[in-house]
Formats: structure tokens, C-alpha cells, sequence
């Protein structure tokens, strides 16, 4: 790209690296206001991949099924209890909000029609992990699907993060997702009653990520546990599969990773499907991991993000911003060029 710019002058080339210093300029020169509700820009090929919402599954999938969700109440995790409980799960959601809890169980079950029990949990103590187990075996018996979602995080330069920063994230991402699996894990062997785990982790999981350090490293953690469990617990009936989505438009990520709204525009551009993702594209994935439709499915990573991790991966990718013009004066560059 820095070739390109000296021959054709950053000015006329509209690349995502030309706009990023004005961007960061826009984003530091407003303050501390809170500048979001951008609108979701989407780029034209978007209309070639509309999203479709509605849980896929037959009906009746997850009947006489119990799952248990980390974070259902918000989110991802809302979304996902919310295509479970429409194909017949029986759901138990867990978080610190029990207010929150309360109202999305709520919500969800007047529409359809099946239970979902909120129960307040904080993923980083393994006591109140051990409580909210008991508490959900003694309401509707052991959990046949068992989602990790809960998760924090938020951006900062990694100088700026204390000790306590770095514990909040990994206590909550990464020992949060051993307590639960351990906890529940044991009473599943110990019952003989098998179940499908799924782990909610993110793109960057593979590559690390500047900025989000301690989450990067929790993540990979997370799928650490995810695939050697995949080995050991098999011979008990367990599997045990990830999803890592690129961006999707939650309050609880935005308000933290793009706090004024001014990155959304630049992640669009790099996504190759041209829109972010929705909830409920991620909830189908979900909901067909968990079913008995996937069970031969163990030890999956899928990523699901509109082909963004390929496109920031490639060495050569950012020259689908060059005109058809300026093709035909490289090109003419490069035949010139004889021996080396
Ligand atoms: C270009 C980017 C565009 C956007 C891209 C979008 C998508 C791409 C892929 C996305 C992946 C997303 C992954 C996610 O996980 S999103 C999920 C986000 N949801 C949440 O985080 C919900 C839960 N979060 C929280 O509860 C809080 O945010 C929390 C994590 C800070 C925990 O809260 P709490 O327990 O109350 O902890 P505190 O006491 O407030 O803080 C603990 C510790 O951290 C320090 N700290 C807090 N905020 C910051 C900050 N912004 N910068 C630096 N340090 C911070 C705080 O000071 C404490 O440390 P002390 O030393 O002071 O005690
Ligand atoms: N949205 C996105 O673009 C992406 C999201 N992800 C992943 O998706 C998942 C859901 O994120 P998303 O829905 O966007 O964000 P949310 O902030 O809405 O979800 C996070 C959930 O975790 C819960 N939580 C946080 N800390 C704890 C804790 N200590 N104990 C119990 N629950 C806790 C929160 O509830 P409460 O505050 O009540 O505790 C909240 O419901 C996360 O794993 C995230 O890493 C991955 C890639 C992209």
C-alpha cells in the first residue's frame, strides 16, 4: 500500500490507511462525550448477503432439553437463549445482573412460551459458579447444553492496564470458563449424562490483538481448554466446539472497543461481505453446534465474521482499493522490468 500511495498520491487513493489519521484526529477531538449511534454503514456487495434472523432448526430440536448459558441476559448470550428457547430448550441463564437476568427471561419466555430461569452468578468466584449449579440442578436437572459466553473486556494501550485490569478480564474470560466447565463437567461424569459445551471466543483469539491484550490472551486460553477437553472427555459423552465471531454490533462490545463509534466505518471496509454480523447469525451456529444434528462435531473452531480474519491476513489484500487505471499503469511497470 505505501508503494501505491508514492506513485498514485495518497490524496486520490481512498484507502483505509488515508483515513485513518483524520479518523483518530475526529475520535480524540471530541472529547470524552460519548459520540455513538453511528448508523450501520454497510457497503454494496452487503445486498448479496442479507442476514437471515430466524432460528433455522426444526422445531421441537432442543425439546426436553436443559441449557445453561453464561451471559444469556444481554448480547450474544440473549440472543442465543432466545433461538434455544424457540426450538423447545428449557433455559437457564447466568450473570452478576439478576434485574437484567430477569427481564430477558421474561421477555424471552412470553415469547416462546418455554422457561427460562435467571440465575445470578460471577463466573470469577468459583463459589457462586458452585451455587449457581446447585441452584440449576435443583430446578431443572443438569444441563444437556452448556454455553461459555460471558465474557469482558475493553480497549486500552497495554502500558496503561494494572495488575487488577488483567485479572478482571482473565478472571472473568478465562477462569470463568474453567470454573463453569469444571463445576459442571464433574456432575456430568459423575451422572453419566452426556452434553455439548460451546465456547463464544473472537477472531483474534489465533492472532493476539494490540489493545485488547488481556482478552487475546484469555480467549486463546479458552480454546486451549475447549480442545484438550475435546480429547479427554469424549470417552464421558462431552464435545466440545468454538465459535469465534468478527464483529458484532452489541452495546456491551461497542461501548468498549469503539467507545466514540468512529472504527465501525473502517472495520466495514475490511469486512469482505461488506456488513457487520448480526446476533441471530451467530444464535443458528450456536443453536446447530449444540443440537444432536452436530453430534459428530467435536473439536470445532469455526470463525464467523464475513471473511475479515482472510482479509486482514493477506499480504496483498488492501490492493482491492486500486482503480482500474492504476492496474493498467502498475501492469505496464511491470512488463517493462527485464532480468533482476
Ligand atoms: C476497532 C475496534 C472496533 C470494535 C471491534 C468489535 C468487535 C471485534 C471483536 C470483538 C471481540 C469482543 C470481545 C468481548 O469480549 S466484548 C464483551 C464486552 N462486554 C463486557 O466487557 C461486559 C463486562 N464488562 C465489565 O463488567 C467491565 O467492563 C470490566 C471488564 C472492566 C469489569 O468491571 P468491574 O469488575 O467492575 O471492574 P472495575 O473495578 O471497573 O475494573 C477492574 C480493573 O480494570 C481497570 N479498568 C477498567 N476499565 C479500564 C479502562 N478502560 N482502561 C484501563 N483500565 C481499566 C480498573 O481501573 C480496575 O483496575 P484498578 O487497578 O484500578 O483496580
Ligand atoms: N459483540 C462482538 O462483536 C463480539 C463478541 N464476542 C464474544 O461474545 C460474547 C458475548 O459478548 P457480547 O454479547 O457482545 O457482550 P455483552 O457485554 O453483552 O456480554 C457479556 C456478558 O457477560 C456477562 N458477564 C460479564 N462478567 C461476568 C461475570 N463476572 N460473571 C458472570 N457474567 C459476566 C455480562 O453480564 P453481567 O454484566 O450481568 O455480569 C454480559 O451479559 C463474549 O464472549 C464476547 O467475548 C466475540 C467476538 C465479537
Amino acid at each position: 500500500v505505501k508503494i501505491i500511495i508514492r506513485i498514485f498520491d495518497a490524496e486520490s487513493l481512498s484507502t483505509s490507511n488515508a483515513l485513518f489519521t483524520p479518523c483518530l484526529l475526529q475520535l480524540f477531538g471530541n472529547g470524552t462525550a460519548v459520540l455513538r449511534k453511528s448508523d450501520d454503514d454497510r457497503a454494496p456487495q452487503a445486498r448479496f448477503f442479507p442476514p437471515l434472523q430466524e432460528p433455522m432448526l426444526l422445531p421441537g430440536t432442543f425439546k426436553n432439553k436443559v441449557a445453561f448459558i453464561t451471559g444469556g441476559g444481554t448480547g450474544l448470550g440473549k440472543g442465543m437463549t432466545f433461538t434455544l428457547s424457540s426450538l423447545g430448550a428449557e433455559c437457564v441463564i447466568a450473570s452478576r445482573n439478576l434485574d437484567v437476568l430477569k427481564a430477558t427471561a421474561e421477555e424471552i419466555s412470553s415469547q416462546t412460551g418455554n422457561k427460562v430461569h435467571p440465575v445470578q452468578c460471577n463466573v470469577r468466584d468459583p463459589d457462586s459458579v458452585k451455587a449457581t449449579v446447585d441452584q440449576m440442578v435443583n430446578d431443572v436437572g443438569l444441563p444437556d447444553v452448556v454455553i461459555n459466553n460471558a465474557a469482558g473486556n475493553f480497549i486500552s494501550p497495554s502500558e496503561r492496564l494494572s495488575a487488577n485490569a488483567w485479572k478482571a478480564i482473565t478472571d472473568t474470560v478465562l477462569n470463568g470458563t474453567a470454573y463453569i466447565t469444571l463445576d459442571i463437567g464433574k456432575r456430568l461424569i459423575a451422572a453419566q449424562k452426556g452434553a455439548a459445551f460451546l465456547c463464544i471466543t473472537t477472531i483474534y483469539a489465533d492472532s493476539g490483538s494490540g489493545f485488547v491484550m488481556p482478552s487475546a490472551s484469555a480467549k486463546a486460553g479458552v480454546e486451549a481448554l475447549c480442545k484438550s477437553l475435546v480429547a479427554e472427555w469424549g470417552r464421558y459423552g462431552l464435545r466440545f466446539n468454538i465459535i469465534q465471531p468478527g464483529p458484532i454490533k452489541t452495546k456491551g462490545a461497542f461501548s468498549r472497543l469503539d467507545p466514540t463509534g468512529k472504527f465501525e466505518k473502517l472495520m466495514i471496509e475490511r469486512i469482505p461481505v461488506g456488513r457487520l454480523g448480526t446476533v441471530g447469525e451467530i444464535a443458528n451456529l450456536a443453536a446447530y453446534l449444540c443440537s444432536d444434528y452436530a453430534s459428530w462435531v467435536s473439536g470445532a473452531t469455526i470463525k464467523i465474521d464475513g471473511g475479515e480474519y482472510s482479509f486482514m491476513a493477506g499480504e496483498f489484500n488492501s490492493l482491492s482499493l486500486v482503480t482500474k487505471e492504476q492496474w493498467d499503469v502498475m501492469e505496464a511497470i511491470i512488463r517493462q522490468t527485464k532480468g533482476s
